[in-house]
């Protein structure tokens, strides 16, 4: 099995930890795989994959989203340093709308985060630096980007550095009262 899944409270939202085969050149792991990743969930093909690497503890990016018909699902691994990786549920009717789960992803700890359409998505770093990779089901339309205020008191996110390096986009993005109810995908 090179890729297991953990379910979380949140639909679609799925932990995985990659395996790793080592000998003594090195190691060898895979970053995509449709069928075991579809097996937990990922839906469609990867259309984009993006490298986000970031330069300093407590950086924050997020949370972000694609509105349809530019929905997107993610999966988020870490290939270098540590991060707090959060998904946030913004689908209207779902029975966790407003809710978030938190998850440490590490190239230590091989996990990653596949986040189903309609939850935003942000990390902060917990290293000094961090690489993230991204498969993304849909591509990049700016004008269908959205997302949340990630400090939003009713989100209640334990982020556990202080905030730094936010974008002029992050610190405009709404709160979730303002988010009108959920997005429909
Ligand atoms: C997302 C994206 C961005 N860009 C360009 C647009 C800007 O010129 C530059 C940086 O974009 P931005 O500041 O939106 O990057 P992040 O704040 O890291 O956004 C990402 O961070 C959060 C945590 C996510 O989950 C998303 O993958 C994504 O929204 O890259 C592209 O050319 N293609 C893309 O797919």
């Amino acid at each position: 099995m090179i890729f297991e899944g953990a379910h979380t409270k949140l639909e679609g939202v799925t932990i995985t930890t990659r395996q790793q085969a080592g000998d003594q050149r090195g190691s060898f792991s895979r970053l995509f795989c449709a069928d075991q990743l579809g097996a937990l969930g990922w839906q469609g093909a990867v259309v984009q994959t993006n490298l986000s690497r970031n330069m300093e503890a407590g950086t924050l990016r997020g949370l972000h989203l694609q509105f349809a018909p530019h929905a997107e699902m993610k999966f988020v691994q870490v290939i270098e340093g540590r991060v707090l990786d959060v998904a946030v549920d913004l689908r209207a009717g779902s029975k966790t709308y407003g809710q978030h789960i938190a998850v440490e992803l590490s190239a230590e700890n091989q996990q990653g985060l596949l986040i189903p359409k309609g939850c935003a998505h942000g990390f902060q770093l917990l290293s000094e630096k961090a690489t993230l990779i991204y498969h993304h089901s849909a591509a990049y339309q700016p004008d269908a980007e959205g997302g949340v205020r990630f400090d939003d008191p009713e989100l209640n996110i334990a982020w556990p550095l202080p905030a730094r390096n936010l974008s002029a986009r992050d610190l405009s993005l709404p709160s979730l009262a303002r988010f009108g109810g959920g997005v429909r995908i």
